[in-house]
């Protein structure tokens, strides 16, 4: 493992300083499938933080453990210095998240959705008005607010889960595969939102497929795979003189042969 993290050992220790999020020897096992193996990592705070690898690798199960919903067989997480199995409410209250796959309360308007996620952090009713009339401008969803959730396309769907995880303005956004379905304008609007969000303090923690986008939009970047991370550490130290996307596959492996597919010719 080339690991560049400043606080990242074999060993699992409690971190020395509360980074925005730190994970030691997270593990989680489906059957006899181990999803995730025992990792650690530091997410620096004020850091925008890209987590890659590829399909199964454990991204989803990583970031579900350390945000408090899925519960680990082993291991610890903070955020901000709070642990978040052993402190779940305070914890939350520090995240934001964006969840992959994840159903919402989809009978509900856009407007309603992102509403009574305000409430339900406690919000009084002006500033939970106030805020989402700025969230569903920022998010080009004005026109779709009385639009039920259930009508929305893909990417709309992502874009108000999105507003529903700002609207308390955490100090920390977990955001899977946030950009998955959205468009190129949608996306420019979300990474300026993200990039002012990290400028003001914040940290954002985004999964992805798109090396391209990770390399151009993060400053950290952790590569996972089979459930271990393979490297971790700014961007410019993971990659190299490569380009994230080939410093992905070196690490990794794994392309396939398709010689197999021969019927699949057309001519
Ligand atoms: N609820 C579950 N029950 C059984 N196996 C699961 C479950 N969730 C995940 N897995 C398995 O755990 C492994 C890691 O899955 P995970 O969804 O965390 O990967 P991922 O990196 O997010 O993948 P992708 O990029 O395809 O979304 C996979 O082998 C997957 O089949």
């Amino acid at each position: 493992m080339t690991d560049f993290s400043a606080h990242a050992t074999t060993v699992p220790a409690a971190p020395q300083q509360p980074a925005a999020l730190a994970i030691r020897g997270l593990a989680k096992a489906f059957g006899s499938k181990a999803a995730v193996n025992g990792i650690n990592l530091d997410v620096p705070a004020g850091s925008f933080y890209g987590l890659v690898g590829p399909n199964g690798a454990g991204k989803t199960t990583s970031l579900s453990m350390a945000t408090g919903l899925l519960r680990p067989d082993a291991g610890q997480v903070w955020v901000h210095g709070v642990d978040v199995w052993a402190h779940q409410l305070e914890a939350k209250r520090l995240m934001g998240l964006l969840p992959d796959g994840v159903r919402l309360f989809d009978r509900l308007s856009g407007e309603q959705l992102v509403t009574y996620a305000g409430l339900l952090r406690g919000m009084d009713r002006d500033t939970v008005a106030h805020r989402v009339h700025d969230l569903l401008a920022a998010l080009d969803l004005a026109k779709d607010a009385g639009t039920l959730v259930v009508d929305y396309s893909a990417g709309m769907t992502k874009k108000i889960a999105l507003a529903a995880a700002l609207i308390h303005a955490p100090r920390l956004l977990v955001l899977d595969e946030p950009f998955e379905s959205v468009d190129p304008v949608s996306a420019a609007n979300i990474r300026d939102i993200l990039h002012d969000y990290v400028a003001s303090g914040g940290t954002v923690i985004v999964s992805s497929h798109v090396m391209d986008l990770v390399q151009r939009m993060c400053d950290h970047v952790a590569v996972i795979a089979a459930g271990t991370v393979l490297a971790a550490g700014t961007v410019d130290q993971v990659r190299g003189d490569l380009s994230l996307e080939d410093r992905f596959v070196e690490l990794v492996g794994g392309r396939n042969q398709t010689a197999g597919l021969q019927w699949l010719r057309t001519s």
